[in-house]
């Protein structure tokens, strides 16, 4: 099995239902379905995670990369998973309690299928501060609001802190791949992940606001003196459940816009789509040039 699963994931009894994938130990051949998997690559949306699939599968000359590809979990509408060969896309919802719920699932998954040596990268948007948008930054440390790299849970109503390391030769190895595809600008930075969208990522244009625009400043300033590049909302739980598991991760985010200049995204429809498609591309390459390291392709 993986490095440390049956420690961090005890799974008693027989059968298991991963209830939010509509998968199952008793309804479906995991083995047979996932275990191949190399590499989980997961999004917010689902769109973006389809489009990634079918992006893959012509990346690695699969045979049906024409095809739309099937939703593995058309039992449910929380989460959508395609596969494209040894990568499976997954789409994670906004935010930590989606991603976190997603990802216990996964992982059970993977133990499941007995996969090995995985990779999980998120694959997302995030707003830059400080850097021209559509810039993407691979996540050098995943921090909170307090710029500190650490996740904080309710356990047992207390509070569990989790440490967010992220692999820094994966990192080294993603901000290659940016300079070899040489098509927009790759930056390594941390990466501050909050619980909401508006307030939590000091926005003026949330429905409530308590703070003003020099308050912001002040705030966004501060993080760009910690080392932070941009603010999404599940870097966090991505890399401290990965650690907790054992596998490497990380995390590849376009910065939709720079919060420097404003909060509101009024990018046209096409640009803010073209920029989504910036991090499928550096890790499209980056799977395609592990895979042929390995002779797999
Ligand atoms: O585009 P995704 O991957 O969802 O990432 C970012 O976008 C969402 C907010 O708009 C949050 O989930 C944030 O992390
Ligand atoms: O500003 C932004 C843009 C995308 N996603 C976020 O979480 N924040």
């Amino acid at each position: 099995g993986l490095c440390g699963f049956s420690e961090v994931i005890n799974i008693n009894g027989v059968s298991d239902v991963l209830y939010h994938l509509a998968l199952g130990t008793s309804t479906h051949d995991l083995p047979a379905m996932f275990g191949d998997v190399k590499f989980v690559c997961v999004g917010g949306s689902s769109r973006r995670m389809k489009a990634f699939a079918r992006f893959m599968a012509a990346e690695l000359g699969l045979p049906d990369a024409e095809a739309d590809p099937p939703n593995i979990c058309a039992g449910t509408d929380r989460y959508a998973m395609y596969k494209a060969g040894p990568v499976l896309s997954v789409s994670h919802g906004i935010g930590v309690p989606s991603i976190c719920v997603v990802l216990h699932e996964l992982l059970k998954l993977l133990h499941h299928a007995r996969c090995t040596d995985v990779t999980v990268i998120r694959i997302g948007t995030s707003g830059g501060i400080g850097l021209e948008p559509g810039t993407v930054v691979v996540t050098q440390q995943a921090v909170d609001g307090a710029f500190q790299p650490r996740f904080e849970q309710m356990i047992l109503g207390r509070p569990v802190v989790r440490g967010t390391e992220l692999d820094g030769g994966l990192v080294a190895e993603l901000l290659l791949c940016g300079r070899e595809l040489s098509q927009f600008e790759t930056v390594a930075g941390n990466t501050m992940c909050t619980m909401d969208f508006y307030e939590g990522q000091a926005r003026l244009d949330g429905a409530f606001c308590c703070f003003s625009e020099r308050d912001k400043q002040e705030y966004l300033a501060r993080a760009y003196e910690a080392g932070v590049r941009n603010i999404e909302m599940e870097a966090l739980v991505l890399a401290a459940m990965c650690k907790l598991g054992g596998l490497q991760a990380a995390v590849v985010c376009v910065t939709l816009l720079d919060r420097l200049q404003g909060d509101q995204l009024s990018g046209s429809h096409e640009l803010l789509e073209s920029f989504q498609q910036r991090p499928q591309r550096l890790v499209g390459l980056f799977i395609r040039k592990r895979l042929q390291a390995s002779g797999s392709v």
